[in-house]
């Protein structure tokens, strides 16, 4: 297969060429650039010096019937412009950014105050998250690929309201992500002096990943909800934990939790449930497509705090992108992700 990535030069593109290349299946990735064309990708990653010495191209060289798959992972507000004619001309796309994942315009416009894409294309496009949308994915030609908090949120919290084991209406969301979450441009709460040694809160009940994950919850778990989220910066380089907190349905133990987490996951190959109470960091997935999951139980309150980790770059981002190809096009779904985390 042919895959072509869009936004080769950016954190998410890296991650992608990287995967891509070691695929199995790939014989071929075609690179494209917006402002970089007629350069070598290793000008811009001098750590891929001597491994791909391909010219970018630009879009206009972008030829459909040359490409099985093409990849987007360009900022928001980029592919609702940029894919449409690529999809009149029937190439399948994934797109890593915000644009298709929406259903309602007036949402994606107050959330990322930006054009909504046109809606017979947005109506088309599938919600990537690989393990709660195998069958829609394995159809599509437009795959919405999940954010990366979305990812982490969704996968720990989904068993326990599709079983309505919790109150959705009292579920929080805290979560904290490495600063390669916010992309390679350099900006204000990313610059060392002021992310280094510090943690900050950030986009409070404003986060363009609310309506995501309230809508997920809807398509997915049959449940309509305003949650509470809040995202966090950590001076490390990637990883995202979420944290959730719910109150309990009445009277549920913790075995019904461990067994609902393992029923829903137990063929799943990138979701690993810990058991209940186990301490889980950000650097046990590094650089692997693995979701870790724990949860704890508290008597006194009557609530759960349930815990899951990713890397925000490959779950949350090309790993899950390249699962998504995987499913689409009928491969096994871990062909070329099957990577150990990178520890330590
Ligand atoms: N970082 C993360 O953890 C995650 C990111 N995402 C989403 O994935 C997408 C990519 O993110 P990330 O890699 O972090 O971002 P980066 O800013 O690191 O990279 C984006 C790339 O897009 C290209 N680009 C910029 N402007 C344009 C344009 N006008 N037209 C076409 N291409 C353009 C640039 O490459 P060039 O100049 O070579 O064209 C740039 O390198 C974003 O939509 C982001 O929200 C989703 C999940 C997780
Ligand atoms: C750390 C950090 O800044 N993370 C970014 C994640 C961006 C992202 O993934 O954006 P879309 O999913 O909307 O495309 C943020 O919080 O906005």
């Amino acid at each position: 297969m042919r895959a072509g990535i869009i936004g080769v030069t950016g954190y998410g593109g890296l991650e992608l060429f990287r995967l891509l290349t070691a695929h199995p299946e790939i014989k071929e990735v075609f690179l494209y650039s917006s402002s970089k064309q007629g350069q070598l990708l290793s000008d811009e990653a001098p750590h891929l010096l001597g491994i791909n010495e391909n010219k970018l191209r630009s879009f206009e060289q972008l030829e459909t019937d040359e490409l099985d798959v093409l990849f987007c992972s360009a900022p928001s507000g980029v592919s609702s412009e940029l894919l449409p004619p690529l999809l009149d001309r029937k190439m399948r796309v994934i797109d890593l950014a915000g644009d298709f994942r929406l259903k309602e315009a007036d949402t994606y416009r107050k959330w990322y105050g930006k054009k909504p894409p046109n809606t017979s294309f947005v109506n088309k496009a599938v919600y990537g998250l690989s393990e709660w949308n195998k069958k829609e994915i394995k159809e599509a030609a437009l795959i919405a690929n999940p954010g990366c908090y979305p990812t982490a949120a969704l996968l720990g919290i989904l068993p326990l309201v599709k079983t309505k084991l919790i109150n959705p209406k009292t579920l929080i969301i805290d979560a904290k992500s490495g600063l390669s979450g916010a992309g390679a441009s350099p900006q204000k709460a990313s610059h060392f002096t002021k992310a280094n040694d510090s943690l900050s809160v950030y986009k409070m009940n404003k986060h363009q990943h609310i309506p995501e994950i309230e809508q997920t919850l809807k398509t997915l778990a049959d449940t309509e909800v305003n949650i509470t989220f809040t995202t966090h910066l950590v001076p490390m380089t990637r990883g995202i934990m979420a944290t959730m907190y719910a109150e309990l349905a009445d009277d549920i133990q913790s075995h019904t939790v461990s067994e609902i987490f393992n029923e829903s996951y137990k063929s799943k190959p990138f979701v690993r449930v810990f058991k209940e109470n186990t301490d889980l960091f950000t650097k046990q997935v590094y650089g692997s497509n693995y979701c870790d999951l724990t949860f704890a139980i508290d008597e006194r309150t009557n609530r759960i705090t349930v815990v899951s980790v990713i890397d925000n770059l490959i779950k949350g981002a090309a790993g899950q992108a390249v699962q998504n190809m995987n499913i689409m096009v009928g491969l096994n779904e871990s062909e070329g992700l099957q990577q150990s985390p990178l520890f330590p």
